[in-house]
């Protein structure tokens, strides 16, 4: 395969992609798109015009096929660069790379005004596709320690070729004539070959990526309250069964505290939905602070939550369920212009050897009903003793 052939791929493959996005596109309202998809198509269709003028080299005016066409390319590398950044979730940078690039196109219509010779220009234009692409790798890099099989590969896949870009572009200045068996036609192909693989490991890596994330985050829903964070009743039920399982054996016993905030019709009713989601929002974190980390905090529904307290007997268990008690009514929760005064009951128990996780949150219930039947923001203790 020669190197206009593989410009034409790059150009027809960018082409062939901007069109599936078209039709993907049509769908794209009802389910959510990726953080980054915007940079990511316009990137595509960069590309694919720039490819596409690269190819008609001799055919059109060289106004266009280098300078134009080369301003073009690197705006796609930026787009690109863009996009990865979106999807780990850093807008901010994109900040950083539209001066980049327009350092990038000045430098490069710079070297052909001034009539540079072609290494120079080859040299420029490595250098800002290494550039970019290294720009890329750090956003994909920032997953590392976390990061899937894919995400790795991704990483040092893009190093590599990024490498091999950059050499060829320092090569082209530093040895426009080749040495011995490295010639300036071998070195040529070995860049456009980089970036051929660097391009489209960036397309299907970026594709590949963002539906992995979007799987991750599906799978986290299913366990996790969207609006708190913390566990659903779900992930709740799924963390609490090895401690109910533990509670037949000898040793320190688990506590549960049900809460269930005061009056919180009320909040909706008064500020409306908006401010009452932000109100539990504050209040989680609020009786997050009073928990250790060993402590589980999770979402039964609407204003109720449940935390387990492993290794925690009754009486200390209380003492913790006062502790948030107390930090609630303390604490005025500011919503907009509204300040907001909260309370909670809470009821406590700990798991006995015979519970199973409906008796458990049965009598954890009692006692919350007892809380708010005597008056609402207070503690009451269940009797965890085993029925005989
Ligand atoms: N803002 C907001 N409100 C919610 C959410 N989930 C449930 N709620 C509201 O929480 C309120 C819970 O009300 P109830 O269970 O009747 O009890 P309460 O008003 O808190 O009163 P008591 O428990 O009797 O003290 C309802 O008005 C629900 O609409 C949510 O995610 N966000």
């Amino acid at each position: 395969m020669d190197i206009k052939t593989l410009v034409l791929a790059l150009a027809l493959g960018n082409f062939s992609l901007c069109a599936a996005l078209f039709f993907y596109q049509q769908q794209e309202v009802r389910s959510a798109p990726s953080a980054g998809l915007r940079s990511w198509r316009i990137a595509r269709q960069l590309q694919a015009v720039a490819w596409g003028l690269l190819y008609l080299r001799g055919a059109l005016p060289d106004f266009l096929t280098i300078p134009f066409a080369y301003a073009v390319l690197f705006s796609g590398f930026a787009f690109d660069a863009s996009a990865w950044w979106e999807l780990a979730g850093r807008r901010v940078w994109r900040r950083y790379l539209l001066p980049a690039l327009g350092v990038s196109i000045g430098l490069f219509t710079g070297a052909w005004l001034l009539d540079m010779p072609a290494g120079d220009r080859i040299g420029i234009a490595a250098l800002v596709a290494g550039f970019f692409a290294l720009a890329s790798a750090g956003a994909l890099g920032r997953g590392w320690r976390r990061g899937t099989l894919l995400r790795r590969y991704l990483v040092l896949s893009t190093l590599s070729l990024t490498l091999v870009v950059v050499l060829r572009g320092v090569l082209a200045v530093l040895l426009p004539d080749g040495a011995e068996w490295l010639s300036p036609a071998l070195v040529q192909a070995a860049g456009i070959v980089a970036l051929y693989l660097l391009t489209f490991g960036n397309v299907f890596g970026y594709l590949l990526l963002s539906r992995e994330q979007q799987e991750s985050e599906l799978a986290r829903l299913e366990v996790a309250d969207p609006l708190t964070d913390v566990p659903n009743r779900r992930g709740f039920y799924l963390a609490l069964a090895p401690w109910i399982a533990l509670a037949r054996r000898p040793g320190q016993p688990t506590a549960l505290i049900l809460l269930k905030f005061d009056d919180f019709k009320r909040i909706n009713e008064h500020y409306g939905h908006p401010v009452g989601d932000l109100v539990l929002k504050t209040l989680v974190e609020v009786c997050q602070k009073q928990l250790r980390d060993s402590d589980l905090m999770g979402r039964m529904g609407g204003a109720e939550f449940a935390i387990q307290l492993p290794r925690t007997g009754q009486e200390d268990a209380c003492m913790v369920a006062e502790r948030i008690r107390l930090a609630i009514a303390a604490l005025p929760v500011k919503a907009g212009k509204a300040v907001i005064n909260m309370t909670a009951s809470l009821g406590v128990t700990t798991i006995r050897p015979d519970d199973a996780a409906v008796s458990l949150f049965k009598r954890a219930d009692e006692a919350l009903q007892q809380a708010k039947r005597e008056g609402r923001n207070r503690v009451v203790a269940a009797d965890s003793t085993p029925e005989v």
